[in-house]
């Protein structure tokens, strides 16, 4: 027997927490054990219970929940310390069956709040763990007793038995909507991160592909062109080996930006990784044309304070989707093969898929 609601899932799993666990679990166990005391108050005095009956219902249910927190408190594992809390709450759950003589609703009820207070703890197996004890004290307290028997509940007992009932099925459910919503939080916070390229802020290479699938159904669905360009810094091994690697990053923090601006709304810009980036374009090949022209001047112009001196350029390849059946793979491939031969014919140029390099090094 214990409280409504022992610790949510989500505090047994944070190690950081240990040591608030104690503290959340005594609010719980303070308003559970109280009102436990209701039935159990009830049913002692309709079968005339002996006075080391009442002075366990005032031990257990009202000191108990004290002396717990301050066994955690001081324990040097608060954590372990209160998982034998838990245990001893099954005791005491089990213990109360015979000295209630199996009055069948409230020995039922405090043994299995015990026992999903400590499924509902998240700790994996904690409850199956708990049922030895809390049989072996079904057992001694049935010696104790001579295991009389009247299981039959009257009214006011199961009218005593609701308010624990209906708060501990409350906190329970309150709990497991906290845990869910924390979850989906969790899950869309994880999502938007794999969405965005960490150091630069554009698109994730995953994201990027995904959205360049799109513009390219789109292009199939309804003609509508879309080119694709591929952006490789050059000599960027060289930028990072001269300068170090915290401004070969600024470098690419910077040319990042320049893509985007070079994008506009209306297209998708993603690194592909290391110092590859890539421009989905709902365009035709000769304004993605431009757009790359505007591109590799405004990279020419790229300076940075803390590393003056250093010069970048862009080689670019581009592809525009022609054939229908051209699926997102190719139209890759195909933008790779005029970034090769950007970079093949010099860098610093725009290479396109077919017609070769369409501008020279400015
Ligand atoms: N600073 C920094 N460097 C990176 C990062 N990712 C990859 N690199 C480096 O980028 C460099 C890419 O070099 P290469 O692919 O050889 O290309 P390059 O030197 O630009 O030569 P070309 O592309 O042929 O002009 C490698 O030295 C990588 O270590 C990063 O996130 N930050």
């Amino acid at each position: 027997m214990a409280a409504p609601s022992h610790p949510p899932p989500e505090h047994a799993a944070r190690l950081s927490d240990l040591h608030l666990l104690p503290r959340r679990v005594y609010r719980f166990r303070v308003l559970g054990m109280g009102l436990a005391a209701l039935p159990i108050f009830l049913v002692l005095r309709e079968i005339g219970a002996p006075p080391a009956s009442w002075a366990w219902l005032v031990a257990s249910c009202f000191l108990w929940p004290h002396l717990a927190y301050w066994l955690a408190r001081r324990s040097a594992d608060p954590f372990q310390a209160e998982l034998r809390n838990l245990m001893s709450d099954s005791i005491i759950a089990g213990l109360w069956a015979p000295l209630l003589h199996f009055n069948a609703l409230p020995s039922v009820l405090l043994m299995s709040v015990a026992t999903a207070d400590k499924i509902n703890t998240g700790i994996r197996g904690l409850w199956l763990r708990s049922l030895p004890g809390m049989l072996l004290a079904v057992l001694a307290g049935g010696l104790l007793t001579g295991f009389a028997f009247a299981p039959a509940t009257s009214m006011p007992v199961l009218l005593a038995c609701l308010p624990i009932m209906v708060v501990h099925t409350l906190a329970v459910s309150l709990n497991s909507f906290l845990l869910v919503r924390r979850v989906q939080l969790q899950n869309r916070q994880l999502d938007e991160l794999s969405r965005v390229d960490v150091l630069t802020g554009l698109d994730s290479r995953r994201h990027w592909q995904d959205q360049a699938g799109r513009l390219l159904q789109r292009r199939h669905a309804t003609g509508k062109a879309a080119t694709l360009a591929l952006v490789d810094l050059d000599w960027f091994k060289d930028i990072n080996d001269r300068h170090g690697h915290a401004v070969g990053d600024d470098v690419l923090r910077g040319i990042a930006a320049l893509v985007r601006r070079a994008a506009g709304p209306e297209a998708h810009a993603g690194r592909l990784g290391g110092d590859e980036f890539a421009i989905a374009l709902p365009a035709t090949l000769a304004e993605a044309e431009a757009v790359a022209e505007r591109l590799r001047a405004s990279v020419q112009a790229f300076s940075l304070p803390q590393a003056p001196g250093l010069r970048c350029s862009v080689s670019i390849g581009l592809a525009q989707a022609r054939d229908d059946d051209l699926g997102l793979r190719e139209w890759i491939e195909s933008a790779d093969k005029a970034l090769y031969r950007a970079k093949h014919g010099g860098r610093n140029r725009t290479a396109t898929e077919a017609a070769g390099p369409s501008a020279q090094t400015a």
